[in-house]
Parts: structure tokens; sequence; C-alpha cells
């Protein structure tokens, strides 16, 4: 099977990528084994490592910080850190972006809908539940409310991250952020590693000073394979621990912690490991 490049990926991504899909796949990965798709079922353990270290992030950082504007940068068709950040009170405003709008109308509909259309967010509450004594206030049912309250229609970004402007000349509330995190999505979004740069750069500008960073990504991976219409292969920036430990600090991070799992088997990508990394803004650039 071929390996699409950067440039084809990107011209048609809107064609081949399919939220349903990619949200099924979450379902097989993560937390129901009977519907686990045996071929996919070796990423449970990465699917359940990036919920439970955004949960722990966000734990973290709500017990040094209140009014908390929290940005999921590369959402994808995903609510699931959405739905993690904004049953925290002390996160206030919720956003997500990502360049798709299929991606960003399945969010709207799961919002809207509570989950009842779109992907049904039930499992993946309940896990993450399961992780935390703060929940009191809220049962299964009405998880949705705080996330509705404190996400609304306009806090949904379209943008590129390829591009030097990704935001496409938005008018941009620069160094008003606490909270960015992206999950499982930098590799797979950008065509080199200088533009991995600019995009932590970009990260930076949107952090208060202070401000905290969650990145979740791949690690090694060239390809990756997500639940596309075709299953083909899609280009990915392979990117180490040592460019992580560099980039960082060079764009104006602190490293506070950084995690790593090592994948069993590679089903879903190539990559072998995936890294966790929790960053400060230690300085304007
Ligand atoms: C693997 S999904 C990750 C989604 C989500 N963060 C999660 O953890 O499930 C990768 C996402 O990258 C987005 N993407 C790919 N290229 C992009 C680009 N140039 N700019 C913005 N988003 C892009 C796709 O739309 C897709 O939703």
């Amino acid at each position: 099977m071929s390996i699409l490049s950067y440039q084809e990926k990107h011209d048609k991504y809107e064609k081949i990528f399919s939220p349903e899909k990619y949200m099924g796949f979450w379902n097989a990965l993560t937390l129901d084994k009977e519907k686990s798709d045996l071929e996919v079922s070796s990423g449970q353990r990465t699917m359940r490592f990036s919920i439970r270290s955004i949960n722990d992030f966000i734990s973290l950082i709500c017990r040094r910080r209140q009014n908390i504007k929290f940005h999921d940068l590369g959402c994808g068709p995903s609510v699931v850190n959405m739905l993690s950040a904004a049953a925290f009170p002390q996160i206030t405003s919720v956003e997500g972006s990502d360049f798709l709008s299929s991606n960003l109308d399945y969010l709207k509909i799961s919002i809207n809908s509570e989950g009842k259309q779109g992907y049904n967010y039930t499992k993946i509450i309940e896990f993450i539940n399961s992780m935390n004594e703060q929940r009191g206030h809220l049962n299964l049912n009405n998880y949705f409310i705080p996330l509705k309250d404190k996400c609304l229609p306009e806090n949904f970004v379209k943008y590129d991250m390829s591009l030097e402007d990704i935001f496409c000349g938005r008018k941009m509330q620069w160094g008003t952020y606490d909270v960015v995190v992206s999950t499982m999505f930098l590799t797979d979004a950008v065509p080199s590693k200088g533009h991995y740069r600019n995009v932590l750069r970009t990260v930076n500008r949107m952090l208060k000073l202070g401000g905290t960073f969650c990145l979740l990504d791949f690690l090694n991976q060239s390809f990756w394979t997500p639940c596309i219409k075709g299953m083909q292969k899609l280009s990915a920036v392979p990117i180490n621990l040592q460019f992580l430990e560099k980039s960082l600090p060079a764009t104006g991070f602190e490293i506070e912690e950084m995690r790593v799992i090592h994948h069993e088997e590679n089903k879903f990508c190539n990559g072998d490991k995936v890294a966790c990394v929790r960053a400060t803004k230690a300085k304007d650039l």
C-alpha cells in the first residue's frame, strides 16, 4: 500500500478522512472490548494513556489556577479532551480547533445532542469518572451540560497547522490562554520538523506567561494509518524525544514532566512510542 505524501494527503484530507470512522476507532481502541476490532486492539493502551494523561494534567493545573481558558489544538472530531476539561469547575472556557469542517460539524452535533447523535461517549465518560474523585457534582447524564455552557459555537476554530498564519487571519487573542493541549496530532498535521517548531512557537504566543502546554504525540512514526476511507497510509513527521527536548526550550517552554509508553504492536501507526509532555511557557519569544 502506498503512503500519501504530505501535499497529496493535505489536499485530499476532507475526502478521505471520516469523522465517524475515526471515532469508531476510539471506541475499539479504548474501552469497549466487545466491540474492539482485533486488528486494532493493540492501540487500546495508547488511547487509555491519552485519556489518563490529559485528565491527570488537567487535575494538576486546576489545583493551581482558577478561571482557566482551555484550547484543544487539533481536536479532530473528538470531544474527549474537552469533556474531561469542562467537568472541572476551574475551567471556564473551552475551545477546540481543526482544519476540517467535517470534524467541526461532527463535534457540534455531538455536543448539541449530548452524545446521542454522533459518537456515544458513555464509555469514555465512565473511564474519565473512574479516575477522578472531584466528579461528585456530575453524573453520566449531565456531563455535557458544563461543556455546552463553556464551549460556545464560536469557540470552534477552523485553521490549518501547516500554514505560517495557522488561524488564517482570524483575530486571535494572543497571550490569553492558560492551557493548550494537543493529542496524537502534530506529527500528522505538519509537513516537516520546521513546521512542527512553528506550531510550538504559535502555542507559545497563545499562552499566558506561566501557562501550560500538554503535548501528546507519536514518536518515530513516518506514516499514520487512521480509520479513513480506503485505509490508505498517510505520511507523518518522524520525531524523537531528543527533538522535543531541544525544540520545546528553543520555543520558550520549560519541560516539567515527560511520560513515554511503548507500543507492543504497531498496527495503527508505525511509531514505536507515545510521549506526553507537560511544559510551561517560561518566556515570550
Ligand atoms: C489523529 S487525529 C487526532 C484528533 C484528536 N486530537 C484526538 O486525540 O483524537 C488527527 C487530526 O489532525 C487533523 N489535521 C491534519 N492535518 C491538519 C492540518 N494541516 N491542520 C489542522 N489539522 C490537521 C485532522 O483533521 C485530524 O482530525
